[in-house]
């Protein structure tokens, strides 16, 4: 939490939607002043007038000092520390429109949890490609938009390559109900973030497919083990892998229906139409990780299987059968 004896910071979070908006929020909780970047003036619009922010967190009422505005000068105006909150295939746009009002002493926080499918970049790596210069952190955990927004508690990771920097952006972006630790796995952190969506679709498209809990259970505790295999190629720290940005998230993503990824994955089970579903990072990121996976010369099966479901090649059921016909071995 703030302390009393340390000034508050002007936060400028890019991008009002779900997540963006409940970390603003969270942001004023914390003590700071808050400003939204949003690219739709109807979103602006209603989160200034109205206090909500319908589309993407119904039935949320705001609080009335939580500004918002299209204006990527404004919202930038005077930050102290910047939250980029957007998708993760929108984050390059995103912040070479935002560059020009960026000073370069400005911490920029990633938020979003995701691989950039064109590249293969992490969200570390496209700021630092865009943004040279400006300190880069990610923060990442267990946490639902809408339990924040609520005042709902939580805790997450925030991490930086740079330890202090690190340990001071978790004590200044911790509220009352957010609790942030701090590390310098950043791409621990990054990789955990990216690829628990990914099985948590596995996770919802075997619940929605009807195959039980205990195939539930036994694909998350493999996806994991799939997750730590390739953070470790990435360089993560298995601690790091199995802290809140890690398992943490995957236990909260994999394992209910307020997940976007995990209802995604339970519509995929169910063959019911994906079309105008609401954002899940893990479609996007599916490909280019079992693209890694295979480049890298991993094991990877679960991945891989999702990547197959999405581009439809695959139902649900051959996939598990193809899982559990793989040549047995030892568990580690
Ligand atoms: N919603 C959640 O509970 C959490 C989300 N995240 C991550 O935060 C990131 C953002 O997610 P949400 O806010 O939930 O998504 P959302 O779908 O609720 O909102 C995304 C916002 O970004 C805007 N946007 C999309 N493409 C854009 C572009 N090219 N330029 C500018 N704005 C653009 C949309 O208009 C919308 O306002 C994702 O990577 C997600 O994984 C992380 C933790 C929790
Ligand atoms: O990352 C999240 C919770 O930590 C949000 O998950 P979904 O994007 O699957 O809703």
């Amino acid at each position: 939490m703030t302390s009393s004896r340390t000034p508050s910071w002007t936060i400028s979070v890019l991008g009002a939607g779900a997540w963006g908006t409940a970390l603003g929020a969270t942001m004023l909780s914390a003590g700071h002043t808050a400003r939204l970047w949003a690219r739709d003036p109807a979103l602006v619009d209603e989160i200034n007038t109205d206090r909500r922010n319908s589309r993407y967190l119904p039935g949320i009422e705001l609080a009335p000092r939580l500004a918002a505005t299209t204006s990527m000068e404004e919202a930038l105006q005077d930050a102290d520390c910047i939250l980029a909150v957007t998708p993760a295939q929108s984050l390059r746009a995103v912040l070479k429109a935002a560059k020009p009002h960026i000073l370069k002493s400005v911490p920029v926080v990633l938020c979003a949890k995701g691989i950039e499918r064109e590249t293969g970049r992490l969200m570390s790596e496209i700021a630092a490609e865009i943004l040279p210069g400006n300190p880069v952190a990610a923060l990442s955990g267990p946490s639902f938009a809408a339990d924040l927004a609520r005042g709902l508690p939580t805790a997450v990771t925030v991490a930086a390559e740079d330890v202090e920097l690190a340990a001071r952006l978790a004590e200044r972006l911790s509220a009352p109900h957010l609790r942030c630790y701090s590390t310098d796995d950043l791409r621990g952190v990054e990789i955990g973030g990216a690829l628990k969506n990914v099985l948590a679709i596995a996770a919802g498209a075997t619940s929605g497919a009807g195959l039980g809990a205990s195939a539930g259970a036994a694909l998350i505790t493999r996806g994991f083990v799939e997750l730590r295999r390739v953070g470790a190629a990435f360089g993560a720290r298995p601690e790091t892998l199995m802290g809140l940005s890690g398992l943490g998230d995957l236990i909260l993503t994999c394992g209910s229906e307020q997940s976007r990824n995990f209802a995604y994955g339970v519509a995929l089970g169910r063959g019911e139409s994906l079309d105008g579903r609401p954002l899940a990072e893990g479609a996007h990121t599916a490909g280019i990780a079992a693209r890694i996976v295979r480049e890298r010369g991993l094991e990877a099966p679960i991945i891989e299987s999702v990547t197959e479901l999405l581009a439809g090649r695959i139902t649900v059921e051959k996939a598990m059968q193809a899982l559990l016909a793989r040549p047995l071995k030892s568990e580690n």
